[in-house]
């Protein structure tokens, strides 16, 4: 495990975004190589994608069209509503990365012809047995990740299932789907961007390896690197 300490939030981000192009451009080293990227919802993560796309214009050595692109986790709200994970990030990267529509998977929104289970399935058999190069996740001041949630079904349930549906769920809206512990553990990396005073806690926590909090419990296969500000690794 590796924890990389930056100044504020916009620091954070601009290290994960440099990061994030470096080890892509690392992996397209070999030109057959198609990247499995797995990206997060929530504030720290838009700021990193704004990063990445301002980013653009210094440094093409990413070929985007290589990057396939997943969602951990998605608000199970209408493909229009300003809530949804992929609308939000896609407004941010497409402003000026050029993205291979194809190979861009956001998780299947309200309103279609599934419910929420079976939009979760739907996913999971697009994702079929792919598996991230790189998962990135944000983390909740209550230690939760994609939409993982402590104390709550979605966590406490063991699961042989890679992607659920979560009701209920704390943090606003209820419904979500969301890749489970199990699929995220096979990525090869694991990346949590976390900033703020209010997540340090459960950032002290989860890096000393409490496995009560979905936090505590996601590592990669081969590297689990904490991306955290200032004030997010103040407990530590
Ligand atoms: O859909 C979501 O809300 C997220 O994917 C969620 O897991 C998020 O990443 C964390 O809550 C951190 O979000 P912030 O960076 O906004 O605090």
């Amino acid at each position: 495990m590796t924890v990389v300490t930056s100044g504020d939030a916009d620091e954070l981000a601009a290290t994960v975004a440099h990061q994030l192009r470096r080890s892509i451009s690392q992996l397209q080293a070999d030109p057959d190589r198609v990247v499995q990227l797995c990206l997060t919802g929530g504030r720290i993560a838009n700021r990193m994608y704004r990063q990445l796309a301002d980013g653009q214009g210094d440094d093409n050595t990413v070929d985007w069209k290589r990057v396939e692109f997943w969602w951990g986790d998605e608000r199970f709200v209408a493909t229009e509503s300003p809530d949804r994970n992929a609308g939000q990030t896609l407004a941010l990267l497409a402003a000026t990365i050029p993205l291979d529509p194809a190979r861009v998977h956001p998780m299947p929104a309200e309103g279609g012809q599934a419910d929420l289970n079976q939009a979760a399935m739907q996913y999971a058999a697009e994702l079929g047995d792919i598996r991230f190069d790189i998962c990135l996740l944000g983390m909740g001041p209550d230690g939760h990740v994609a939409s993982i949630f402590p104390d709550h079904p979605s966590f406490e349930q063991d699961t042989s299932f890679t992607v659920v549906g979560v009701t209920d769920s704390p943090k606003p809206p209820p419904e979500r789907i969301s890749l489970t512990i199990p699929v995220i553990n096979q990525s090869a990396e694991v990346w949590l961007i976390v900033a703020g005073a209010e997540k340090a806690d459960a950032a002290a926590r989860a890096i000393d390896g409490d496995e009560n909090l979905p936090a505590g419990a996601v590592h990669g296969r081969l590297r689990t690197v904490w991306f955290l500000d200032e004030d997010a690794a103040a407990d530590r």
